[in-house]
């Protein structure tokens, strides 16, 4: 059966993660990347918004300086996102010129969340982008988001930052990238007869306890921060899917309805 409300979707925010990004040998997954553009580019020219929340700074940073292990220290993570975002537009930049298509970059903290002002500005800013036809690039401001006393600059994750995204642009749908096919019943890569959920419609705590289960990263990342990113969208009645960011052209069917990933949804019926 087909999910009716995402035939009605127009404004679609796809959040791909550090997993989809980058190759297990730490270099970059090229063909994912223009796979990405491809795919983006086709739904802006086919009428969708399209908004794109990146992960994958501190990744990229890490291939630049040849360099294997994440480092502890905040002030390296800082310099590596740093470091790594340039070249993480750059080829944003050129896979996405191959298919006509412009883009921006927005690098977010969380004052777009606390403080009303910045957040309108950074509405603003989008919307206006969006009516330009461009497709607005955003990751978290990794070199300068550091939580001081009184001061929380972090999002913590881009699971979040993508639901945040999501309610400041009021997005009919977040497609949301993952290294998983979805959510199951408990983790499939320890148990061979996990089952997927095609469809949630409640964040429930028996929920995150499957999600927190051995294998999942905890703090951030994880299932956990999937369900946290889902239980946004719920407070706001918005819909999420999540689903394997190794079949990028699957988001194309996605938006056809097709069953594919695990669909987060209230079950409301929009009118029109
Ligand atoms: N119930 C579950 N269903 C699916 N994945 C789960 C579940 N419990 C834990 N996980 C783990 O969560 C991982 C996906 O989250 P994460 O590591 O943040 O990936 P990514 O950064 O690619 O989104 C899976 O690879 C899996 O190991
Ligand atoms: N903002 C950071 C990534 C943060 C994050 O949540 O990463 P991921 O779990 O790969 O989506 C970066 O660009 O490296």
């Amino acid at each position: 059966m087909a999910r009716k409300n995402i035939l009605k979707a127009q404004r679609i925010v796809v959040k791909i993660g550090t997993s989809s990004l980058m190759l297990p040998n730490g270099k970059i997954n090229l063909s994912n990347i223009d796979e990405l553009a491809f795919v983006l580019s086709d739904l802006n020219n086919n009428g969708y918004e399209v908004i794109l929340v990146t992960s994958g700074a501190i990744g990229v940073g890490l291939n630049i300086l040849d360099r294997e292990e994440r480092p502890k220290e905040i002030a390296q993570q800082q310099a590596l996102a740093s470091i790594g975002q340039v070249e993480l537009m750059s080829l944003y930049t050129q896979m996405f010129r191959r298919y006509s298509q412009k883009v921006s970059q927005l690098l977010l903290t969380r004052d777009v969340t606390d403080f009303p002002l910045s957040s309108d500005n950074a509405k603003n800013a989008l919307n206006a982008l969006l009516s330009l036809g461009i497709i607005p690039i955003i990751n978290e401001n990794d070199a300068i988001a550091v939580d001081e006393m009184d001061h929380q600059t972090k999002f913590g994750d881009n699971d979040k930052l993508s639901a945040i995204v999501s309610k400041l642009v009021g997005a009919d749908l977040l497609i949301m990238l993952s290294d998983i096919d979805g959510l199951f019943d408990k983790n499939p890569n320890i148990y061979d007869d996990a089952k997927i959920f095609k469809e949630v419609h409640e964040i429930t705590d028996e929920l995150q306890r499957i999600a927190g289960g051995a294998g999942s990263r905890f703090g951030t990342g994880g299932m956990t921060s999937k369900l946290a990113a889902a239980q946004i969208l719920f407070e706001n009645n918005q819909e999420m899917v999540l689903t394997n960011g190794k079949r990028i052209r699957e988001i194309q069917k996605i938006v056809n309805g097709d069953e594919i990933g695990t669909y987060f949804h209230k079950n409301i019926e929009k009118e029109g």
